[in-house]
């Protein structure tokens, strides 16, 4: 990344949520001290399962709530207090999208531009990502992935400096997606700091120059998606064994750190780090069973590797690390898990 000023800085970002009535009228502490860099002319992801904190985190970074603890400083501003100082330098793009159901597209872009010194010009926006083939269709009559576009488009439309995008690939088919891509790296390429969320790895890997995991709240991670998948030289490539011969599951494998997945089709995985000693467990136990396998490789590790090694071995859809993003916050600061008390609130 360069050195010059980020276009972002978040340190030691605290959010609290509450009081819950759930939770005896408790608040709950979504965020523990964040951190982050976005810099101009790069992507910049936060990457986390579902309720890790992103959104959150991007709507303190953007000013639209005010943290409970930390510093904040968009385009060398606190922006929950400059306010329309820097707005016009900022391009929002909100999960959800939160457009007006009943305008048209291109009345809403229209509306949207006029707002700006500079703006784009609406039309070729339009026409830039398909939006012109409903451009006049209600909003509320629109497919969740041409809304989608058209939140893009509003968040575009004023040539922003900084442009935070939520999940902005959701709900896009393969096409509409590519599009969204091409330009989200034209932006970047022309000197915007792109700062986007996702749960989605594939997203992260072909997006990101540098990427922050979150889990919980809390940084578990951070790099260009080259360090995060490479960084550790004996477990920057994934072993992996295909044969074709019915088999569930493998005590002797498991134990030495390798795992077995079984397919529809009798055929069967061994997954592990490709350390010397896996591959030479691996063909040992091949050999035992008389198995010779159809494939035999190892490759880099992906940022789905990474994910979800940080992430206890689950999937990435609602894995956690142990606590619950929104347990309750004891005197100390320190999350606890939903069921036990703390004996005070913040
Ligand atoms: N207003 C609120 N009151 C209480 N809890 C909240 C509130 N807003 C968010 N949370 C909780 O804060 C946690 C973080 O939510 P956030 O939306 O930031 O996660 P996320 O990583 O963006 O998730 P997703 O990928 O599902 O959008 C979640 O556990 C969520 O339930």
């Amino acid at each position: 990344m360069s050195s010059s000023t980020p276009a972002l800085t978040v340190d030691g970002l605290r959010k609290d949520f509450g009081p819950v009535a759930a939770l005896d009228g408790r608040m709950v502490r979504v965020l523990h001290g964040i951190g982050l860099r976005a810099e101009f002319g790069a992507v910049t992801t936060l990457l986390g399962t579902n309720g890790a904190g992103k959104s959150t985190t991007l709507a303190c970074a953007q000013g639209l709530l005010k943290p409970d603890g930390g510093t904040v400083s968009l385009l060398g501003h606190d922006p929950y207090r400059a306010g329309s100082a820097i707005r016009s330098r900022v391009g929002v793009m909100l999960q959800d999208g939160g457009l007006p159901p009943s305008v048209r597209p291109a009345a809403l872009l229209r509306h949207v531009a006029g707002m700006f010194r500079a703006p784009e010009d609406p039309a070729a926006l339009m026409a830039r990502l398909g939006i012109d083939e409903f451009a006049h269709t209600p909003i509320r009559r629109l497919s969740g992935g041409q809304k989608q576009r058209v939140a893009l488009a509003a968040a575009l439309v004023g040539r922003p400096e900084v442009v935070f995008l939520d999940e902005p690939s959701a709900g896009l088919d393969p096409q509409s997606r590519q599009t969204v891509f091409e330009l989200i790296r034209e932006l970047r390429d022309a000197g915007l700091a792109i700062v986007l969320t996702t749960h989605l790895m594939d997203d992260a890997q072909r997006l990101s120059d540098y990427v922050y995991i979150i889990s919980g709240g809390r940084n578990v991670a951070e790099g260009t998606v080259a360090e995060l998948t490479s960084h550790e030289p004996t477990e920057a490539r994934v072993l992996e064994v295909v044969a074709e011969a019915p088999l569930a599951a493998d005590a002797e494998l498991g134990a030495a750190g390798l795992t077995v997945h079984p397919d529809d089709g009798g055929r069967f995985r061994i997954v592990g780090i490709s350390t010397p000693a896996h591959l030479a467990a691996v063909t040992a136990w091949l050999e035992r069973h008389g198995v010779l396998p159809t494939a035999l490789s190892m490759q880099p590790r992906s940022l789905e590797d990474v994910f979800l090694h940080l992430a206890g071995g689950s999937g990435a859809e609602g894995a956690t690390t142990g606590l619950e993003p929104d347990a309750p916050v004891d005197p100390a600061g320190r999350r606890t898990p939903l069921v036990q008390r703390p004996n005070g609130t913040e």
